[in-house]
């Protein structure tokens, strides 16, 4: 592999944006290699700016479940674009997008289209304490809810990678009114409910959590939250930003048969195109303005191009599409499995429909503790071994790896034997 001219571009970059990057996890820090600069996609691959071929289990960081470029996407963003990009007026395809979501989230009766994961969880979380009228919330140890000032503590992505857990920035007002505790520790969130009982407006979670690596709720965890929260008449979000779409036809709830109060989204309802989401039951989301008077407004919010990519995309992604990515994820764990044993190389692998997490360590991951136990040392190593065999995943052990149905098979076998090789040099 040559990197001449992503170096000179990460040259140029450092001077005009932090890091070179215009959000820290793609400075490629915890793997100490530079960041590789791309230039085009085409289905499972991408190329970078020196020419070379990868795989990509990144994919823009989950959104893009039918690979890079898809026909169907890209030509109705063609026709879409010749129409005008943005009205700031309600458009048709909002409407088909909305319903589509409705149609399949099944805590969903009402949404509001926004323009990041971010904003979604933000704006979740302040129609909760508009709604219950009360101001804590509590979130779990290695969840990532997006840069939100409420939501970044203790949280996990980047924030873990880099190591700051608590960023400077965010008031001693603000922290305090953000409880954390384990995740997958129904116990500690008992506790909580004892000690802040009726204050607490909402609990948070990633209903399969995404951003410690991959970790799995427990089988009591999510219907354990949902009946403290009903009984405390606190409201449950799902942050499904990264699962929502991505672990199911119906997404992680639909796959775990458990239902929130409020579901937040982003990712794959956007194609690859900017947005986020966030919905609920109807009597909750009429409190948001300008039915209610809780304020969220957006000036590209729902615009046509997000919002025909996410439809495309969704429509794509039947029952059958699901089956057959799911077939390419067994194929690849069993081949990752059968290689670190042959080479001694110890491997944990967690893993919920096309998300996948590779864990440096024997035991088991189920939070935020025990994914830190893991060998980032090695998996540093084995993710510049990766990189140099052309497969591109996430640069970090906290981060997903994710799939798509444009993943061939012969991808999954050549994934496989890159990974052989790299074991047996580890
Ligand atoms: C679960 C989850 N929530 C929220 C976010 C924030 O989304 P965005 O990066 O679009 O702001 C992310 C990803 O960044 C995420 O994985
Ligand atoms: N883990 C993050 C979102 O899921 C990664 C995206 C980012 O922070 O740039």
């Amino acid at each position: 592999m040559n990197f001449d001219r992503s170096t000179d571009a990460y040259n140029e970059a450092v001077d005009l944006m932090p890091g070179g990057v215009n959000s820290p996890v793609r400075a490629f820090k915890s793997v100490n290699m530079n960041p590789i600069f791309m230039e085009r996609g085409k289905g499972s691959k991408i190329y970078d700016i020196d020419g070379q071929e990868y795989v990509d289990y990144v994919l823009s960081w989950g959104p893009l479940i039918l690979g890079h470029a898809d026909e169907r996407v890209v030509e109705s963003l063609k026709k879409t674009t010749e129409l005008g990009t943005s009205f700031g007026t309600p458009t048709l395809i909002e409407n088909k997008l909305a319903q589509l979501v409705i149609d399949r989230v099944p805590s969903i009766e009402m949404l509001r289209m926004v323009n990041s994961g971010t904003e979604a969880t933000m704006s979740a979380l302040r129609v909760a304490r508009g709604y219950t009228g009360r101001n804590k919330i509590l979130k779990f140890e290695g969840n990532y809810h997006g840069h939100g000032d409420s939501l970044l503590i203790k949280a996990g992505s980047g924030v873990a990678t880099l190591g700051l857990p608590d960023s400077p920035g965010v008031p001693e007002s603000i922290a305090k009114n953000t409880i954390t505790v384990p995740y997958n520790d129904l116990e500690s969130v008992r506790y909580v409910f004892e000690e802040y009982g009726d204050d607490l407006a909402a609990v948070i979670v990633e209903p399969v959590s995404g951003n410690m690596g991959v970790v799995p709720p427990n089988e009591e965890f999510l219907t354990g939250l949902r009946s403290i929260t009903q009984e405390h008449e606190t409201v449950l979000i799902f942050d499904e930003v990264m699962t929502g779409f991505r672990v199911g036809y119906n997404s992680a709830q639909g796959h775990f048969g458990v239902t929130p109060d409020m579901t937040c989204l982003g990712k794959v309802i956007g194609g690859g195109l900017p947005v986020g989401a966030y919905g609920g039951k109807r009597e909750i989301m009429e409190s948001v303005a300008p039915v209610g008077d809780i304020y969220q407004a957006g000036t590209l919010s729902g615009n046509p191009l997000a919002m025909m990519a996410g439809y495309e995309t969704l429509k794509a992604m039947d029952e059958e599409a699901y089956e057959q990515i799911s077939k390419k994820v067994d194929r690849l764990i069993e081949g990752f499995t059968a290689a670190a044993a042959e080479h001694q190389i110890p491997l944990t692998v967690n893993r919920a429909g096309s998300m996948v997490g590779f864990f440096f360590t024997n035991q088991p991951v189920t939070n935020f503790e025990t994914a830190n136990q893991s060998d980032l040392e090695m998996f540093s190593r084995y993710y510049r071994g990766m990189i140099e065999e052309g497969i591109f995943l996430p640069p970090s052990q906290f981060e997903g790896t994710f799939l798509s149905v444009a993943h061939t098979d012969e991808d999954i076998e050549y994934t496989i034997k890159a990974a052989e090789k790299v074991f047996a040099s580890l």
